[in-house]
């Protein structure tokens, strides 16, 4: 279902997750909701807590403090399982089964079964159906997982970094597999990633996560007509104060490029851009490595 009514893709609130008992949070205090019907970058730095959330939406993983609802239901429980897919990294594929006998697995286990569209991305990899699973490459392992995943013709699907192992011509057909998908049948998915040129073309919904807390939950359209990139003389940065936020400075000599959230008109002398996804996303990843205008002139002086 999508519309206004549908229900949200992912919701959480107050959730927290913790490995060990006594261990540091991987997930802590989150508050957000993923609508229905988009395709969701989930980003975040290396340990930031983005496969630890998919395996809770799976329900691998039960949440420490607060609650998870994938479709207004629990994940786990076998109403979530039936409209729930998720592609973990390790791909759990039987290695002596073949292609042929994997898909036809998928068939058994799941009602809403589409055999066309699983045997379609397999066929697209150029694997055979005889070949042993065991003996894939990593790509076409991941192609099969897909293709079991997808051929559910699941409400929501969810994929924890599922190009890292495939070329770049597999990597474009599969987001094109990805588009259509979310188009022509209203799949929400959520896909974890570390390219972030790839999601510039696919991704309507951003969910960025820093040290296990959720820094944006946010539509992408409304996220570039918000930020701006801001290019000009180093020492106008004191006109960058509130209502604006500053996200990341990069000093260049007396030059300054600066990404902001902006709120009302600006003072200084900038030239100012629209800021693609991309330079969003690194600009929030990277911004506890911000350059402030003093380390700028000691760089100056120092060279
Ligand atoms: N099985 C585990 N046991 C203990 N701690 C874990 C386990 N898996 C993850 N963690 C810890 O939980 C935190 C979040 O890890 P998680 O794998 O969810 O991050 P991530 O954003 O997916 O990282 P990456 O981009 O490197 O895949 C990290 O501090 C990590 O060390």
């Amino acid at each position: 279902m999508t519309g206004p009514d549908a229900p949200a893709a992912l919701r959480a609130t107050g959730l927290g997750f913790r490995y060990r008992a006594r261990g540091g949070w991987a997930l802590r205090d989150c508050e957000f909701t993923v609508p229905s019907g988009r395709i969701t970058a989930l980003v975040g730095r290396n340990g930031a807590g983005k496969s630890t959330l998919l395996h809770l939406a799976g329900g691998h993983l039960r949440p420490g403090t607060g609650e998870l609802r994938v479709l207004d239901a629990v994940p786990g429980t076998p109403d979530a399982r039936t409209r729930v897919s998720l592609l973990t990294q390790d791909k759990p594929l039987y290695p002596r089964f073949t292609v042929a006998d994997t898909l036809r697995m998928g068939e058994k286990l799941n009602s809403t079964w589409d055999r066309a569209a699983a045997e379609q991305i397999v066929r697209e990899g150029g694997i055979p159906l005889a070949a042993r699973v065991g003996e894939l490459s990593p790509g076409h392992s991941t192609r099969v997982a897909l293709a079991l995943a997808l051929g559910k013709r699941p409400e929501l699907l969810l994929l924890d970094e599922p190009m890292a192992d495939l070329d770049p011509v597999a990597r474009g057909e599969i987001m094109a597999t990805l588009m259509t998908e979310a188009a022509e049948h209203g799949t929400s998915i959520v896909l974890s990633s570390h390219v972030l040129p790839e999601l510039e073309q696919t991704c309507d919904w951003v969910l960025l996560l820093r040290d296990g807390r959720v820094e944006l939950s946010e539509d992408v359209e409304a996220l570039r007509e918000s930020h701006a990139v801001l290019t000009g003389r180093a020492d106008q940065d004191d006109t960058l104060t509130a209502p604006h936020t500053v996200v990341r400075r990069r000093a260049s000599g007396r030059q300054m490029t600066t990404l902001i959230r902006q709120r009302g008109p600006l003072r200084g002398d900038w030239h100012v851009e629209r800021p693609r996804l991309e330079d969003i996303l690194s600009g929030y990843l990277a911004a506890g490595d911000t350059v402030r205008p003093a380390d700028a002139k000691r760089t100056e002086a120092a060279a």
